[in-house]
């Protein structure tokens, strides 16, 4: 089995549920309150800056430039389309300066808290688990709701498309073949740093769906 998959399964039922949240359904449906996506988008920025910073940390501990070279590129849609996505969408939803920089909100803090950590340890399975989960939790979400329906609004659409498709499964794959690749290189303590960090890392995708789909309860 390949160990992207057994910790997968370590996770299965938060996995499931971070995976087919009804934050994602509503979004893909269409029907998911603006108040809620607005706050989403706001924090989710706020999780892009540790995120930004947990890749490039990646790429400078890949083994090789062929190992670092899909991250670097990875990064490029990041910093480019999916940047622009929120300046884009925040505009289109009518969010000034104020909310746009709110305070992060305590599943946020987490995230950054746990990119943080990954960045900082120095050790590249540590960095692969979190960047594993990150993305591959959204291509299973965003894959079964790929293509979008045609009368989306963009900021639902592209978050979709941004997320499913070609190029991210491309994405998904190199990450999960990176911590595939360096996973019977480590010791027994060290699997099961990768493994704990990997089930917190699904643990929060979930909890970050669900506070922005309790947020706003009024609109
Ligand atoms: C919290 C979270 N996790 C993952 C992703 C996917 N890049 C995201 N935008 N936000």
């Amino acid at each position: 089995m390949r160990a992207t998959d057994h910790l997968c399964q370590l996770a299965a039922a938060d996995w499931k549920a971070a995976t087919t949240h009804p934050f994602t359904t509503e979004l893909a449906a269409g029907t998911l309150p603006l108040s809620k996506m607005r706050w989403y988008l706001a924090q989710d920025y706020q999780f892009i800056d540790g995120f930004v910073r947990l890749l490039a940390s990646a790429i400078a501990h890949a083994p090789s430039l062929a190992d670092s070279v899909p991250a670097a590129q990875f990064l490029a849609v990041i910093t480019g389309p999916e940047n622009t996505y929120f300046l884009r969408s925040f505009d289109a939803l009518d969010m000034d300066e104020a909310a746009r920089n709110v305070p992060p909100a305590a599943a946020t803090r987490d995230f950054q808290d746990l990119m943080a950590e990954a960045a900082a340890s120095g050790r590249y399975e540590l960095m692969l688990a979190v960047l594993v989960v990150a993305e591959w939790t959204y291509l299973s979400w965003a894959t079964p709701v790929n293509p979008p329906r045609n009368d989306l609004p963009f900021w639902f659409a592209e978050w979709i498309t941004l997320h499913a498709g070609e190029g991210f499964e491309g994405v998904v794959e190199y990450l999960r073949a990176q911590l595939d690749q360096v996973w019977p290189t480590l010791s027994a303590p060290a699997q099961q740093e990768v493994e704990t960090l990997f089930i917190r890392a699904v643990a929060l995708e979930y909890a970050f769906f669900d506070a922005s789909y309790a947020a706003c309860p009024q609109s």
